[in-house]
């Protein structure tokens, strides 16, 4: 697997402010990364070192295995870390053209570049009559116009409606399934969620967690259940099993956390064989944020 990316031991003090504290992972191509964190937990000053407009204090990172400067690499990598500044009076297209034309790379792209935005129809529109989210994309669009390998986005939803947060959520699946890498910084859980494949989870610049996030915590999952009657019962043998960490009760439904893997059929045969006949059974993993909160909490 090709590694885009590498952060070893880095670390940001703003003189007492540790805000970035011996942060290590790697960013492997084709992955969609996000860099999960409440605000104020590092996750724009590591970006902004990463893009070498922050200075390090100590540690290293590396791009492409080390094979390129930082200087040449940064010509592969497509960022936008704040908002961009386009000419209002100007259209997307006299916009992506001038951005063209100060970083010097060819203009021949912008049409394929508005289209992935979903932009191309608005492209002789001037850029003072887009809406929040139509700039955002424009953005976008001209952080794609040299075809990078590593798109970097900071809070790319921020401050935008629901129909424009879904639009960006839908524009960065679609890019990334081209088989671009993207790294983004959110602090909402639910956007990690549903577009990243990876997290760094990250509190007051620490790591607290960095993987896969359907492997987040190695939580076995819990059941909810419910029987008609004879409740004490149904306690009694959750309580008496192995596989289960604990038993509670919310309102009607009684929860068992796993602390092994059981399946549902296994569960329902165990209870049957006890004479316990369910009215309700459903397995559940724990939510992203419960799995988050456990892990803030743990550290
Ligand atoms: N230029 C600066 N000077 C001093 N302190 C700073 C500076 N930039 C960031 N900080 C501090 O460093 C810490 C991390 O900030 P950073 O912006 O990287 O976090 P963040 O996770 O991106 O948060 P947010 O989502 O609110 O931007 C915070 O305590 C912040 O106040």
């Amino acid at each position: 697997m090709e590694t885009i990316l590498s952060l070893k031991n880095l670390d940001k003090k703003y003189g007492a402010v540790h805000a970035v504290n011996n942060l290590s992972f790697d960013i492997q191509k084709g992955n969609v990364y996000g860099i999960l964190g409440p605000n104020g937990s590092g996750k724009s000053t590591t970006l902004g070192i990463i893009l070498n407009v922050v200075n390090r204090t100590s540690g290293e990172f590396s791009w492409f295995d080390g094979k390129l400067s930082t200087h040449e690499a940064l010509k592969k990598v497509g960022a936008i870390i704040e908002r961009p500044n386009f000419y209002p009076y100007m259209t997307a297209v006299q916009n992506l053209k001038l951005i063209c034309t100060i970083k010097g790379i060819s203009s021949e792209k912008i049409d394929e570049k508005l289209k992935t935005v979903n932009l191309y129809d608005r492209r002789d529109s001037k850029f003072k009559t887009f809406s929040l989210g139509m700039k955002q994309r424009l953005a976008i669009a001209s952080a794609l116009l040299n075809d990078p390998e590593i798109l970097i986005l900071d809070e790319p939803t921020n401050g935008l409606d629901p129909q424009g947060i879904h639009e960006i959520r839908q524009i960065i699946q679609k890019i990334a399934s081209t088989g671009t890498t993207i790294l983004l910084a959110s602090h909402l859980l639910d956007e990690v969620e549903k577009v990243c494949s990876h997290v760094v989870v990250i509190r007051k610049g620490i790591k607290l967690y960095s993987g896969r996030v359907d492997e987040m915590t190695t939580s076995n999952g819990l059941f909810e259940l419910k029987v008609e009657e004879n409740e004490a019962n149904l306690l009694l043998e959750l309580e008496k099993h192995p596989s289960i960490l604990k038993v509670t009760k919310e309102h009607d439904i009684v929860i068992a956390t796993l602390n092994d893997t059981l399946t549902a059929s296994e569960m329902n045969s165990f209870l049957f064989k006890k004479g316990i006949v369910l009215s309700h059974l459903v397995k559940r993993k724990p939510s992203l944020e419960q799995q988050f909160l456990d892990l803030t909490n743990n550290n």
